[in-house]
């Protein structure tokens, strides 16, 4: 596409240069510039895109977006005034607008999002609706897996993937949608069917400030949506939010879409009853618009009575019969690395979670001891380089559900590992745990082996803050690292 042809779409731009020039792909990443790209200068958190014209130009870029004229650089360039606005607008007009021909249904909140696009996928693949997945764990379609680098993908990836996934002939993304994404604009030009909220508890104070910030950043995500009330159903949008969490009246008075609700505790569109927890899955009664069902999870904790939930309303709104839904519903048996448990034949549970949030952590430690016989041993720890105000409160939350928690590494990134700890041992300090109720071993490996030890029959180690990773970041260094495996080792060093 010519550079003339892609102004058009982008009214208050100008250009310098050919006009003419052919654009045969687009890029951000002067690392990835194929030959003959259009280069996108994005201003970053870390270094500025406009740094890195030249060496795209070097690798053969026909073009660049830029916020400010670079004089320096031979190529034909083209003024926008946010270049992450154009990325959302040129990756459309790259990829074709994919959005506009599927249904995207999005999730977003605190916690809980993997595993409820894990669930609505089942629901809307048993049925035989063509549907990919973008997520933490993996991005999905058409039998193929690709690992991902984070959660939700910058918009021209996206909107890359969604191409992707319609020329596969998808009819459905479920989708992650991170608060990170939504403050930078990543989804900005995906057309969502259904925007889902789960929960909003403490994370990511480091990035958003304060929690204000965060729930007005998750807003984003209800504010853009809904406004077309076209009588063809594929047009309307809807907004499916969690009855029981405050921040839900906020969404719902900036949303024009129609809202659902769900939850427990309080009136919903769709609520959930007579909820049994046991060590071998959740039950529960649900009334909805559409009819009532018993459903057993094999899942445990409450929680995940909140993820069905969500679930529910989300494949209720694409019509698909509640027994239906009850049946893939029932038939999943969880999701990789949340409450994930390891079994090699020891007389005591190893369970492995992905909770790294305060709110996740008393979540998953309530649900362990809801059917724990024996002690809950916990290891777990806080990643680096990012929120540092949770770290005592997780302390605190371990100690107090708890019986000894072991303060460990998770992903420490940049920053000292031990401080880590140390930050989180003020938590547990400022609570007075005596020192016989906890221990620090910075080195994970050590801290898993230790907990395994320590274990009597009937006793739950709980590995929380990693899940389904498979590596651990320390410095700059990915190093292999996977709480299951380690956790196996462990369990099969105990018969030597
Ligand atoms: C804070 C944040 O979100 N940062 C993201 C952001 O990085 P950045 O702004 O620092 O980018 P940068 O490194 O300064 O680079 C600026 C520009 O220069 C370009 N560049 C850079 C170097 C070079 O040699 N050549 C070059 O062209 C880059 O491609 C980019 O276009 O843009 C990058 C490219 O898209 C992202 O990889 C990066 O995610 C970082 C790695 C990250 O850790 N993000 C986390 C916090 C995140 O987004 N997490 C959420 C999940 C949270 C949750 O659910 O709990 C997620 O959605 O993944
Ligand atoms: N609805 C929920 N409410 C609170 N905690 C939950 C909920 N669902 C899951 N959790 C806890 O949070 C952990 C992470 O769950 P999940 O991976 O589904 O969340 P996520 O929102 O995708 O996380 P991330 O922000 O890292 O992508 C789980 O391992 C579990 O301990
Ligand atoms: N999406 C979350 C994942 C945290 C997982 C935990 N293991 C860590 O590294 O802190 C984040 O990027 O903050
Ligand atoms: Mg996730």
């Amino acid at each position: 596409m010519r550079l003339k042809d892609l102004a058009n779409y982008i009214i208050a731009s100008e250009i310098q240069g050919d006009a003419e020039v052919e654009c045969s792909g687009i890029s951000i990443d002067s690392r990835k510039i194929q030959s003959g790209d259009l280069f996108l200068c994005l201003p970053g958190h870390t270094v500025d895109g406009h740094d890195y014209a030249q060496k795209a130009s070097d690798q053969g870029a026909a073009a660049l977006v830029v916020q400010r004229w670079l004089e320096d650089v031979e190529l034909p360039q083209l003024k926008v005034k946010d270049s992450r606005l154009a990325m959302a607008v040129l990756g459309n007009v790259f990829f074709g607008s994919p959005s506009s021909r599927m249904k995207v249904i999005g999730v977003t909140g605190t916690n809980g999002k993997t595993t409820t696009t894990y669930l609505i996928e089942r629901i809307l693949e048993d049925q035989g609706k063509n549907t990919g997945l973008i997520g933490t764990i993996q991005r999905k379609f058409a039998g193929r897996t690709f690992p991902m680098s984070g959660t939700t993908p910058e918009s021209l990836d996206l909107q890359r993937y969604l191409h992707e996934m319609q020329e596969a002939e998808a009819a459905y993304c479920v989708m992650e949608v991170s608060s990170h994404a939504l403050e930078q604009g990543r989804v900005k030009g995906t057309r969502f069917r259904t925007a889902i909220f789960t929960n909003l508890t403490q994370d990511h104070l480091d990035y958003h400030h304060s929690m204000e910030e965060y729930r007005a950043a998750k807003g984003l995500f209800f504010s853009r949506l809904g406004n077309t009330y076209d009588p063809s159903s594929d047009l309307r949008s809807y907004a499916v939010l969690n009855a029981d969490d405050p921040a839900s009246a906020y969404f719902a008075k900036q949303t024009a879409a129609e809202t659902i609700t769900y939850g427990v505790e309080h009136e919903a569109d769709i609520r959930a009853s007579n909820i049994s927890i046991t060590a071998k899955g959740t039950s529960f009664h649900v009334d909805t618009f559409r009819g009532s069902a018993d459903i057993m999870l094999k899942m445990v904790g409450k929680f995940n009575v909140y993820n069905a939930l969500a679930a529910i309303c989300a494949a209720l709104l694409e019509e698909i019969p509640l027994a239906a839904i009850k049946d893939s519903l029932e038939s999943i048996q969880g999701v990789e690395g949340r409450v994930e448990a390891v079994n090699e034949g020891q007389d005591f549970a190893v369970i492995v979670d992905y909770a790294h949030t305060p709110d996740g952590l008393e979540n998953v430690l309530n649900t362990v001891n809801e059917f724990a016989k024996g002690r809950v041993i916990s290891v777990f720890g806080c990643g680096g380089d990012r929120d540092r105000t949770k770290r005592p409160i997780m302390g605190k939350i371990a100690a107090r559900l708890s019986n000894h928690v072991i303060v460990t590494s998770d992903n420490p990134r940049t920053e000292n590992p031990d401080l880590i700890l140390k930050d989180i041992e003020d938590g547990l300090k400022e609570d007075q745990v005596p020192g016989d109720r906890y221990e620090l071993i910075v080195d994970r490996r050590e801290a898993i082996q230790k907990a395994i030890e320590m274990a009597s029959p009937e006793d739950v180690v709980l590995i929380a803050g990693k899940g389904h990773e498979t590596y651990q970041l320390i410095g700059k260094e990915v190093h292999d690292f996977d709480d299951r495996i380690v956790a196996k080792e462990a369990i099969r060093g105990l018969d030597k």
